[in-house]
């Protein structure tokens, strides 16, 4: 595998009974890059994140995270690789405030149990100094004015910013963004993208993002993948996507 890439997915295929999801697909992801995955609905890109991220084992086919073989390792021990994936659906703990919320994702185990985590995050975290870093993270994204809320009691576009800031408290190498923009409104989509960029050129951040937003999405990726039942069609940077006819055939199918 070439050095240069943080995510290397060679050959992977994954089945479901008769429905062929993922069919030899072969994709990377460029260490410090956005690179996008696009597709029109029930494309594979769920899946395909699935089998990144340890949920699902391939048929067939491997995948490489920063030099290891992660080909079905269970997801805890991706994410302590430093590959983190954020939900379409943020995932959090509705009775805490997002200070909490915040707090109890630093090195949090995504098999952990609610009792455990809150145990281990709150009381001996918070005394680790997490919490500093919890507020520079609240900071980083403007949302410290809101720590003290109910996350049950936040607008989903400040969801989606909790999420993120969960993301962030590993440290992590990778993020794998499910749809970060979806649901919000056109400025605060372009907000939590312009923050992506600053995440890549200050923290050399690489990213693999879903997304259905396509206008805003190319202002700001370096490299799209495009799937189509099940394999990647196209791919290449977003203005040699855009003006792909295979690419503009299938999302006109679409419509
Ligand atoms: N757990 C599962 N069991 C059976 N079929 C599945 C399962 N997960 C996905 N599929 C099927 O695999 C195919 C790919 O679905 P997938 O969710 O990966 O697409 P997608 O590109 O993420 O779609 P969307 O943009 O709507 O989220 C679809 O035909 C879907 O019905």
């Amino acid at each position: 595998m070439s050095e240069d890439y943080i995510l290397k997915v060679e050959h992977v295929r994954k089945t479901f009974g008769g429905i062929v999801a993922l069919d030899d697909v072969v994709m990377g992801v460029r260490r410090g890059t956005m690179t996008a995955l696009i597709g029109p609905n029930g494309s594979g890109k769920t899946t395909l994140f699935n089998v990144i991220a340890g949920v699902y084992k391939p048929d067939r086919g491997k995948v490489y995270f920063d030099g290891h073989d992660i080909t079905g390792m269970p997801p805890e021990k991706i994410y302590h690789l430093g590959l983190v994936r954020t939900f379409q659906i943020p995932r959090m703990f509705k009775g805490m405030t997002v200070y909490e919320n915040v707090l109890t994702a630093a090195r949090n185990n995504p098999g952990e149990s609610y009792a455990k985590s809150l145990i281990r995050s709150i009381w001996k975290r918070a005394e680790l100094g997490i919490a500093n870093k919890a507020v520079d993270t609240m900071k980083l994204l403007k949302i410290l004015h809101i720590a003290k809320n109910l996350s049950s009691a936040i607008s989903g576009g400040q969801m989606k910013l909790v999420e993120l800031a969960r993301g962030l408290m590993s440290d992590p190498k990778m993020l794998l963004l499910d749809e970060p923009a979806a649901g919000v409104n056109p400025t605060l989509a372009h907000e939590i993208f312009k923050f992506l960029r600053h995440l890549r050129d200050e923290r050399g951040m690489s990213m693999l993002i879903i997304e259905h937003r396509l206008d805003i999405l190319f202002d700001y990726v370096d490299y799209v993948y495009v799937m189509h039942r099940g394999r990647i069609v196209a791919e290449g940077t977003p203005e040699e996507v855009s003006e792909n006819p295979v690419v503009v055939e299938i999302y006109l199918g679409e419509a």
